[in-house]
């Protein structure tokens, strides 16, 4: 037998749709060790019409191939909330690299300017910003929306499986997931000129994601690696048509107190053809109070960590990965002056 590590499983959802306990508890077994091992797994067997899967994928290469001055209009600087477009370079995910080569475009939640998230400056909370100039402008909205709905009800179900992995009741995130935000990020890494330099040059830098659980549909072009510790190799993760890489964030990994994993993944695109990925990152209600999971710390033991809000725990790992990608900005355009920032503790830094 090898002692090659694998990239996360396959892991088959529906019996969590379905009536057969034992199944459901392998399910269950499966996740858990999972969540112990990386944080990382994959599924398929959920409830998202692939056809729908598909749409978004259309919509998301038409979008990026819109002229720059038509992404630009809907830039996410027009916002303070995060919606819109990113050019690429805007972030810095890894110490140390250029900015990742990719560009997207943040969608969230419909809401108006009078909604109280928006009102109270709720965690990446406002009304979305949409491109009208554009033949596919209201498929590209509508099916946008009808994907971000399906991407909540696919969370809550993870959730409900992750719950159980902890020996709690499937509906024990409920109260985490009413009104709860999340953020639909549409990807496009261009290819890496094949001379790049490999030290330097990343289509996401290695990171860990921000919030409770990240369920990222892959295009059919590879990229994708997670780190594997034990071994201390990046792992590819193939692209599988209809699959969600399913994976813990920072969040969760806290919350856990440390139990189960948040883990470092990349992408480099050196394929030669461009590719298209959509996470979907559920943060939970913003004003959900993080605080030590029952069943994650020996009896007696202190939590490690002191109760953080959601908005307060995710919304500083935003202003920090941008505001690198900025620094690092003005340091080379402006070069007598200030010298490059050391990236020192962006490694760990997520999405
Ligand atoms: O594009 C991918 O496959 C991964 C994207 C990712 O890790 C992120 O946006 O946090
Ligand atoms: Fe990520």
């Amino acid at each position: 037998m090898s002692s090659k590590a694998e990239a996360p499983p396959i892991l088959d959802f529906s019996p969590f749709y379905g009536g057969d306990e034992v199944a459901k508890a392998a399910l269950v077994d499966q996740v858990r060790r999972c969540c112990l091992h990386n944080g990382f797994f994959q599924i398929v067997g959920h409830r998202v019409p692939q056809s729908l899967q598909q749409d978004v994928l259309r919509c998301v290469q038409s979008f990026f191939s819109l002229p720059q001055e038509e992404k630009d209009k809907v830039h996410k600087d027009n916002t303070t909330w995060n919606r819109g477009y990113e050019s690429i370079g805007s972030q810095i995910l890894e110490a140390g690299t250029n900015p990742d080569l990719k560009e997207g475009f943040y969608i969230g939640e419909e809401i108006d300017k009078d909604h109280p998230y928006f009102v109270q400056k709720k965690l990446n909370s406002g009304p979305n910003q949409w491109p009208d100039n554009f033949h596919d402008a209201d498929l590209f909205r509508e099916t946008s929306q009808a994907y971000y709905t399906e991407m909540h009800a696919l969370a809550r179900d993870v959730l409900a499986v992750i719950a159980q992995t902890l020996d709690l009741g499937e509906r024990y995130f409920d109260k985490f997931t009413t009104g709860a935000v999340a953020t639909l990020r549409y990807l496009h890494y261009p290819p890496q000129p094949s001379d790049s330099d490999e030290k330097l040059s990343r289509g996401i830098g290695a990171h860990t994601d921000f919030g409770s659980v990240t369920l990222l549909m892959q295009g059919e072009t590879k990229g994708l690696q997670v780190w594997e510790k034990a071994t201390e190799e990046w792992l590819d993760v193939e692209p599988v048509r209809g699959a969600y890489v399913v994976n813990l964030g920072n969040m969760f990994m806290r919350w856990s107190n440390d139990l189960y994993r948040s883990n470092l993944h990349r992408v480099i695109n050196l394929t030669g053809t461009e590719r298209y990925s959509v996470p979907f990152f559920y943060s939970g209600n913003p004003d959900y109070s993080i605080e030590c999971l029952p069943n994650c710390r020996a009896e007696g033991a202190a939590a490690k960590y002191a109760p953080i809000t959601v908005s307060e725990c995710i919304g500083q790992s935003y202003r920090d990965s941008y505001g690198k990608a900025s620094a690092f900005k003005k340091a080379v355009t402006s070069p007598p002056a200030v010298p490059v920032p050391s990236m020192t503790g962006a490694q760990k830094i997520a999405v």
